[in-house]
């Protein structure tokens, strides 16, 4: 059984260090480019931390391969195979970083046999230093962390994303998801603008479940392990398996919550992340 102890540390000492480029930058005046909608932003930041992240890991590990969100976005394939792999999101939030709302996160996972061993989310402007490593539990800045285990739907707090999808279906879904949860009633729905973040309050138990359609591996992989291993459970939008490339999750405090709220959102079709024509993520941007 591999032990991949010594990558998580190295991942956890990479993401810390690029997140004094993000803190650097968070205060300037960025550039930005749409990606695949005009709510999906990139910047220069995001370019150059992915940069960074994999050319270290790359120098100390050479035969391993990467997912990053911007090489996607540049045109690179995206392809998992049975090799040590890392999936990158440099920047989860870059709408949030262009905006210095204070949410944004360096997202690092990492697969071995297209299996999660280790997830490591660093939210970089309230320096919280969430991770798990599979079977060794999950922490935050080095304290164990633990799901709220709630079972009621009712006296939940759930977290979810309004995406960078901007058209009708997704819009008339995404709306009507959030409605159909508030008449049951729960007691609140959150969104930070940070996927990785939003589904570790999940693991802190500050709240019961998170749900999202339309996101990117790269968002999900990493903060998925620390739910699992806080105790949580992690599953497709329709009940099924946990699928990192099908651009649905539901993260939540319990299988109760989770399967009540797999019964009572939506999906709106997006192609899943490793469909060769899928260009959801790229648009060619250098
Ligand atoms: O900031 P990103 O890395 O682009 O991730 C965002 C994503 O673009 C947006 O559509 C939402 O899914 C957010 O929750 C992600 O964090
Ligand atoms: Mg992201
Ligand atoms: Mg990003």
């Amino acid at each position: 059984m591999a032990n991949w102890t010594d990558c998580l540390n190295f991942g956890i000492s990479i993401a810390k260090q690029a997140s004094e480029v993000v803190l650097s930058a968070f205060q300037q005046h960025k550039e930005v480019k749409l990606k695949s909608s005009p709510a999906d932003l990139v910047t220069e930041t995001d370019q150059r931390v992915e940069k960074i992240l994999i050319s270290a890991i790359r120098n100390r590990y050479p035969q391993h391969r990467f997912i990053g969100e911007e090489s996607v976005a540049a045109g690179e394939r995206l392809e998992l195979t049975d090799s040590p792999t890392w999936i990158i999101d440099p920047i989860d939030g870059t709408v949030n970083f262009v905006h210095r709302f204070p949410f944004v996160a360096i997202s690092i996972a990492f697969t071995f046999n297209k299996q999660i061993q280790f997830g490591i989310v660093y939210s970089c402007v309230e320096d919280k230093l969430f991770y798990a490593q599979r079977g060794g539990g999950a922490f935050l800045n080095g304290e164990p962390l633990y799901v709220s285990g709630q079972q009621d739907i009712s006296r939940c707090v759930v977290v979810t994303e309004i995406g960078a999808e901007r058209d009708d279906v997704a819009l008339s879904t995404t709306t009507s998801n959030i409605c159909r949860l508030l008449k049951l009633p729960v007691h609140g729905v959150r969104a930070l603008g940070t996927a990785a973040v939003d589904m570790c309050q999940v693991a802190t138990g500050g709240a019961d479940a998170y749900y999202h359609i339309g996101m990117h591996c790269w968002d999900i992989a990493a903060s998925a392990i620390i739910v699992q291993e806080a105790g949580g459970v992690v599953m497709d939008t329709d009940g099924s398996e946990f699928d990192m490339m099908s651009r649905r999750v539901i993260a939540a405090s319990s299988a109760t919550v989770a399967d009540r709220i797999a019964q009572v959102i939506q999906a709106f079709p997006c192609c899943r992340d490793d469909e060769d024509n899928c260009r959801c993520g790229a648009t060619g941007v250098n």
